[in-house]
């Protein structure tokens, strides 16, 4: 599967939405995991723990940029629901029409909406296909096929933007700001380029990294493919969820070593500040919206299998009609990817950071007609250039406080591009 941004223009829909027939049905006896069924081109996926939805074509799509970009992509995504004819037979999340999208990190960067014409999911024993046809041209459900990724070889690592030292001293300048009192948390990050010796398959990467962080949502989005362990937000049925990820420690594949590790994290002064920001900033974005709340005073540590986290699920009742998405727009930036306060942290980052974040680190994830869905944080995640189908770039951030350590914060860095560096055959 390789990304196709290049007809992102082409297949860019403005004007009044298309008038869309879809039809979910439930299948039987289908045993290949969703991932196997992408096609070598432009697919989309959302699993986690062998649940979830891929899909594949392009029943509709819009491209989103600027400060207005949440606000118009939910319109558009009101109108194309309120319009569309839909058969849900099976009732799931995930189920009926969905559509798949990413956003920019910051207003200039784009993303987009897109709903494929072929949709395969599963929840527990339930598979199911949706198709999705313009109202003139109904469509029969495709046989369900197999596809064999090809193996990715021969890849090479360089510096992106920043060589790692030169990262590290823009850290060293951000502790010194922060100490003089301009802010109190930025997030930094960083990219590193990936060349393989022939044009890279995303699937390829994309089963090493369901299968290695089955904890992890692991998605591909219009060539941006990651598995990333933060939830920015689920809406389920009037129910509101977050995972709130700050504060980080790398695992060192000692299992008593690491325990003795996690158990420093949960008492290091350093990162509870850090998780307490992210988390405050979360629990202040969401309360318009809930009824309820409830934000554990204590974060757990999440173990994944490069690093572990200072971890808080945040949980409220919807008090509102606000969609996944309008309850990601009001979230995003939040702490994790961007500071404390948010606009000092944002002017800071784009003043030092050295480089286009693009996608890497805004809202990824899908959402259906009545606005349930799931965006995450696309973290742990690569870039597919659009031109040069050999090489993605990859990213990983750090939040940085006042008593952060220049190296220790590239080391972090460097844990955390561990799961797509592994993914792409290092
Ligand atoms: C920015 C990243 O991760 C974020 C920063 C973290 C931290 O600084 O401890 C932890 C999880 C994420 O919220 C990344 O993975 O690139």
């Amino acid at each position: 599967m390789s990304a196709s941004p290049g007809s992102r223009a082409a297949l860019a829909t403005r004007g009044p939405a298309p008038q869309l027939v879809v039809r979910s049905q439930a299948v039987d006896g289908v045993s290949a995991q969703l991932l196997d069924h992408l096609p070598d081109e432009g697919g989309l996926a959302w699993v986690r723990r062998g649940d979830g939805h891929v899909g594949w074509g392009v029943a509709a799509r819009l491209d989103v940029a600027g400060s207005n970009r949440f606000q118009e992509a939910m319109t558009w995504w009101q109108e194309l629901t309120s319009a569309a004819v839909i058969r849900d037979e099976v009732g799931v999340p995930g189920s009926g029409l969905v559509c798949f999208g990413s956003f920019g990190f910051t207003d200039q960067d784009p993303g987009e909406l897109v709903v494929p014409d072929v949709i395969v999911g599963r929840r527990g024993d339930t598979t199911w296909v949706t198709t999705v046809s313009p109202a003139s041209s109904l469509g029969a459900p495709p046989e369900l096929v197999v596809h064999e990724p090809s193996p990715v070889y021969d890849v090479a690592f360089a510096d992106g933007a920043r060589t790692g030292t030169d990262w590290s001293s823009i850290v060293a300048d951000a502790v010194r700001r922060i100490t003089a009192g301009e802010l109190e948390k930025v997030v930094l990050a960083r990219d590193l380029i990936a060349i393989a010796e022939q044009p890279i398959d995303l699937r390829w990467p994309l089963h090493r990294l369901a299968t290695a962080y089955p904890n992890c949502w692991t998605f591909s989005v219009d060539g941006l493919i990651g598995a990333t362990p933060e939830l920015l937000v689920r809406r389920e049925k009037g129910l509101i969820t977050s995972r709130v990820l700050a504060g980080t420690i790398r695992r060192t594949g000692d299992d008593e070593h690491d325990l003795a590790l996690a158990a420093s994290l949960a008492r290091s002064s350093k990162d509870l500040e850090e998780h307490e920001f992210a988390v405050r900033s979360v629990a202040e974005a969401l309360e318009p919206h809930c009824t309820s709340m409830n934000v554990p005073e204590t974060p757990f540590v999440l173990h994944l299998p490069n690093v572990m986290h200072l971890a808080t699920d945040v949980a409220g009742v919807a008090n509102n009609g606000a969609s996944a998405l309008g309850l990601a727009a009001a979230l995003h930036p939040s702490a994790a990817v961007c500071g404390t306060p948010t606009p000092v942290a944002r002017d800071l980052i784009g003043e030092i950071e050295g480089m286009q974040r693009g996608r890497f680190s805004g809202p990824v994830g899908w959402m259906d007609a009545s606005g349930d869905g799931e965006w995450c944080i696309a973290l742990r995640c690569g870039q597919a250039d659009p031109d040069e189908p050999r090489r993605m770039r990859l990213f990983a951030g750090a939040g940085i406080v006042a008593g952060s350590d220049p190296d220790a914060e590239l080391a972090e860095t460097n844990a955390k591009l561990v799961p797509m560096r592994d993914a792409l055959g290092d």
